[in-house]
């Protein structure tokens, strides 16, 4: 039976490592902050960005919340965007997604700062991964990497198999694994015979959002299984588990990374603007 990788074991580790870094920053008179904008009422998105301030306040970060209305137009919200970015005791601007479709995600995600943009969704940031550069690195693929590693899973030379290929998860954690030296194969829902592909898989990335789709022989023996579906795992966990070494579950494994890994990103930022003090 595999080990479960318990992502809310692995957060609070973080957060308190993460305390003790912001009460430093905060002594030096430099404490992070991060803005979080939400437009409209999906309650998905209300339940996140809810969760995302609690988490700032429990380890000092300082956080503001940002509502506008369903109604409110993208020039509405490029202009808050446009404060925050000049607002020095903002480190962090997080719109939280999915926005309503009269706006364009890509107009509204280039407009943050890139130094301030703690989703790593802006283009430069997203190049800089790509090239290999210091960057903000997306929240949840940043998570992915922290639980393989924190559960003392050497990923140099391995084969990782990622499907799903989207810009929040599958391509940025695909590049992730490469820096790690593994060997990386990115799949996708329309990938033909995905099970022969993804049986070849020391470390199994499922990000497809499709509940269910992968089973057990989707699964190599003895493989690190990575559930990312959200709120419904891709993996049929009960099978996978049977075979797998090390497998995490839906809720409590991935998700509470995503929000540890903003808090991180934030305090880097805030790091970067000391630094940037002199
Ligand atoms: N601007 C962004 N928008 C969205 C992102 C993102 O990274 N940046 N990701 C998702 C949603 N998301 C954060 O925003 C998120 C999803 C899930 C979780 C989480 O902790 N899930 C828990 C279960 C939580 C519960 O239902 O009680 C788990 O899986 O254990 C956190 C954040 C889309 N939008």
């Amino acid at each position: 039976m595999a080990k479960v990788i318990d992502g809310k074991q692995i957060r609070d580790e973080m957060l308190s490592e993460l305390k003790g870094k912001v009460q430093e920053l905060t002594e030096k008179g430099m404490q992070p902050g991060l803005a979080v904008v939400l437009v409209g009422e999906d309650p998905a998105s209300k339940l996140y960005v809810g969760m995302k301030t609690k988490k700032c306040g429990e380890v000092g970060i300082y956080s503001e919340m940002h509502k506008l209305p369903e109604t409110a137009t993208e020039q509405e919200l490029l202009q808050v965007i446009d404060q925050l970015n000049k607002d020095p005791r903002i480190h962090g601007i997080l719109v939280q997604l999915p926005l309503p479709k009269h706006m364009s995600e890509k107009a509204v995600i280039d407009a943050i700062a890139v130094d301030k943009d703690v989703d790593g969704f802006h283009p430069v940031n997203t190049g800089n991964l790509q090239i290999g550069d210091d960057c903000f690195v997306p929240c949840t693929p940043a998570g992915i990497i922290e639980l393989i590693k924190r559960t003392g899973v050497s990923l140099a030379g391995k084969h990782a198999v990622v499907v799903g290929r989207s810009n929040i998860v599958g391509k940025p954690v695909a590049m992730l694994l490469l820096q790690e030296n593994a060997t990386v194969t990115i799949c996708h829902s329309k990938t033909e015979n995905l099970a022969e592909v993804t049986k070849q898989a020391d470390v199994l990335i499922a990000a497809v959002g499709r509940p269910g789709l992968l089973g057990k022989e989707h699964v190599k023996p003895g493989a690190v299984v990575i559930d990312v579906g959200s709120p419904q795992g891709d993996v049929k966990y009960e099978e996978a588990a049977e075979i797998a070494s090390a497998i995490t579950p839906v809720p409590g494994g991935v998700g509470p990374m995503t929000i540890t890994m903003l808090l991180y990103n934030t305090v880097k930022s805030a790091e970067m603007a000391l630094r940037a003090k002199g």
